[in-house]
């Protein structure tokens, strides 16, 4: 099957909407594969901190890029999904408020950006794809039949990652991570290449008062209206 008729729902949205959550419940919902494009940025921004590259040598970094030696093994019954960067395991390590800054940095450079345009691309295989990112339903897969923008108040983010992180991180505090958020919204929407905005014919939804399974209803129905899956209880 040509690339361009495997389905892929692209979920676009700033930090802590609920993108990743969403995108993995759908993909097993569905049985189709599944692409976290922020991990790809974030294990950029890891590499380079391994590698002790600066976040704004871009020439370096979009070889690094280019290269980035990194395994996805896919959740099953038995184990949670694994993310291996040159062998090791990172899984957790990416997911630092202080990997997701830089990540965002070495996001905002276009070299590296083409550098991870096909890798991000080639995700795509039969019966489909769900996508999730901040370029996916604008950039990667312009063509995707359905595009969700999945958005949240800053102070119901912040809340949402605190209640993620203050077991593993006693530091963290409300409003350190709002600040993060903030920033980390300002430069995400504010970069002259591919930046955070809903493509045109994205369906907006925002999920500060919905529930998990409601965003999950919401999308699901969508994709069975548009004939992209069969009509399934959640
Ligand atoms: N609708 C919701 N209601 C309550 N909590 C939610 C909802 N959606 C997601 N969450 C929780 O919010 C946290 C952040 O969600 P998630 O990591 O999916 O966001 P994200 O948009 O993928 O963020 P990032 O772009 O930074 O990776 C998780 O702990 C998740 O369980
Ligand atoms: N398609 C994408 C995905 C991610 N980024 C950048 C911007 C984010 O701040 C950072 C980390 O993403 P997250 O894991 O929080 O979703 O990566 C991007 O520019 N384009």
């Amino acid at each position: 099957m040509s690339a361009s008729i495997i389905p892929v729902i692209a979920i676009d949205g700033p930090s802590g909407s609920g993108k990743g959550t969403i995108a993995s419940l759908l993909a097993r919902h569905l049985g189709w594969s599944l692409l976290d494009s922020g991990a790809i940025y974030r294990l950029v921004a890891l590499a380079a901190e391994y590698h002790q590259i600066p976040l704004d040598q871009e020439a370096k970094l979009s070889e690094l890029a280019a290269g980035l030696d990194v395994r996805f093994i896919p959740a099953t019954e038995q184990s949670p999904a694994n993310i291996l960067l040159e062998g090791q395991s990172v899984t957790d390590c990416i997911r630092t408020e202080q990997v997701g800054a830089g990540a965002s940095k070495v996001a905002a450079l276009p070299q590296v950006r083409a550098a991870l345009l096909q890798r991000q691309r080639d995700f795509r295989q039969t019966p489909g794809l769900i996508a999730d990112g901040r370029d996916m339903g604008t950039v990667v897969f312009p063509d995707a039949p359905l595009k969700i923008f999945l958005t949240a108040s800053a102070e119901e983010r912040a809340r949402r990652r605190y209640l993620q992180l203050k077991d593993k991180s006693p530091d963290v505090t409300l409003t350190s991570l709002l600040g993060e958020i903030n920033a980390r919204d300002a430069r995400d929407t504010q970069r002259a290449i591919a930046p955070l905005v809903a493509a045109p014919d994205a369906l907006s939804l925002d999920s500060t008062s919905l529930s998990i399974d409601q965003v999950l209803k919401y999308i699901l129905d969508a994709a069975i209206q548009r004939n992209l899956c069969a009509e399934r209880q959640v």
